[in-house]
Parts: C-alpha cells; structure tokens; sequence
C-alpha cells in the first residue's frame, strides 16, 4: 500500500502548439479504482491530456504521478512497465497478425504475460488464431481493449474505446471494462464521446473545454450542466 489516494494524478499540464495551448494548466487526480470520464467537444484537449499522462507528449510542463511517485520523466515504455496502459482513438492494431499474436506482443511490454486470460475475459478465444483484418470491427475493438489490458495494469487510459460501435456493442463493451476494471482494481481514465457509455459506467465526469476544466462531478451534475447539454445532451435533461 501507499499513502497516496491517488493512482494517477496530473498537476498544471500544459502543453503548447506554437502559441496555442491545446493544454493549459490543467490539473486531474484520479482515485484508486475509480472509472473517471473525460468528455468535452472536438479540439478540447483530450487526447493531449492522455498523451501528456501516458508518456508520449514532447515539450509539456506539470507534473503526471502515479501513487504518488512522480513519473514525468519516463517514457511511454517506461510507464507502461510502471503499469499504466493506453489505447488509442483510431484502432492500433496490425491488420495481418493474428489476435493471439498481437495480445503476445502487447504481453512483452507489460510486466506479467497473462494473454490468454485477457483474451478469454473479452471473447476473444475462439477468433485468437484469426487475422485481426478478419474479424469484425466490434471484434477489432474488443482486440484493442485487450492489447491495453495485457498485463494488468493498475491505471487504464482509454480514446474512445466505443467509437464506431452501435449503441448495443458499446453497452457490452461498456459492461465488460466495469466488470475487468471492478474484478481487477484498475483505475481507468475514459475518454469517449458517448454518453450513454460515459454516465452508465463512470463514477465522475471530468468536462474539458478549450484545454482547461470546465467542471468535475459525478454523471448526475455534469447532465445538468448547460454546455453539457448544448454539446452532447440536445436540449432536454431528462
Ligand atoms: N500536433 C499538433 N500540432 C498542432 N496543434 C495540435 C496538435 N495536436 C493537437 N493540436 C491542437 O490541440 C487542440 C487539442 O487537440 P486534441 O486532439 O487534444 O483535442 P481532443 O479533445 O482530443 O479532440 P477530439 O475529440 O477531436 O479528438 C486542438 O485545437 C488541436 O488542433
């Protein structure tokens, strides 16, 4: 055990593009097993705050921790050995690998190999010796969900693991990480643009807006609040 409350916590990220700054000064803590959201309209922010948080950005400032322990300097490869994982807005898998493969190769990064048990978990025994460019699309998701999930990490980042899914798919999708996230202890920071995904699953919304929080709480306060509603909600609440 640690004494921070914290599995993942970003202070003052700012990340700029020439002048613009896509990140600024933002500040996010995620408690230990919580499934936090993270919404906010095309341009907000989002998938620089996840790059900033999982490794990948160049030219930041802040401060990202996990534990408490602060990890700014290291790598995408060094955090993920320090068990936080990532997955990505548009799929990252290889077309003409198998998906027993590729969960390997996902496996080899991670600190303990237990493919075939993420592999079951997301239905995905039975299609392990198909090409990835095989499956189905809802398939490829599942695959991408378990490519993150490979080695039990302990913070999860997930882009839009749901994008392109018919409302059903999603909710499955939906059902399967709070179960593995539950089961597990992972902490999993969210992003996705449905929100039906979102306020089903997610025990606190964080709203950004033009690189900064526009508000934090919990799916029942953030669905009444206005820009909320104009931006994903229609017009009514209920
Ligand atoms: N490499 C880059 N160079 C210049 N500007 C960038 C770069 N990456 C992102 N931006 C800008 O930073 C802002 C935030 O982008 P980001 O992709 O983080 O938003 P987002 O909330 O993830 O959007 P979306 O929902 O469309 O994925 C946008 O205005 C974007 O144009």
């Amino acid at each position: 055990m640690t004494a921070s409350t914290f599995a993942i916590e970003g202070v003052g990220m700012t990340r700029r593009f020439g002048g613009f700054a896509a990140l600024d000064g933002v500040s996010l803590a995620v408690p230990h097993g919580e499934i936090r959201g993270l919404i906010g309209p095309n341009g907000a922010g989002k998938s620089t705050l996840m790059d900033v948080l999982s490794g990948r950005a160049q030219n930041w400032s802040g401060k990202v921790a996990m534990d408490g322990r602060d990890i700014s300097g290291l790598g995408a490869v060094e955090r993920r050995r320090a068990g936080l994982a990532r997955s990505f807005q548009r799929t990252n898998i290889f077309p003409d690998l198998t998906i027993d493969e590729q969960v390997r190769l996902a496996a080899a990064t991670a600190e303990q190999d237990n493919s075939d048990e993420v592999m079951a978990e997301l239905g995905l025994t039975e299609l392990a010796h198909r090409r990835a460019a095989d499956v189905s699309y809802g398939d490829q998701r599942r695959l991408d969900l378990a490519l993150a999930l490979v080695g039990r990490p302990r913070v999860l980042l997930l882009d839009e693991p749901a994008a392109g899914l018919s409302m059903q798919e999603s909710m499955v999708l939906a059902g399967i990480l709070r179960d593995l996230a539950g089961r597990w202890g992972v902490t999993v920071l969210l992003v996705e643009h449905d929100m039906e995904v979102i306020f089903s699953i997610c025990s606190r919304v964080t709203v950004l807006h033009l690189g900064k929080i526009l508000a934090d709480g919990t799916p029942d306060e953030i669905r009444r609040i206005p820009e909320v509603i104009t931006a994903y909600l229609g017009s009514s609440v209920e």
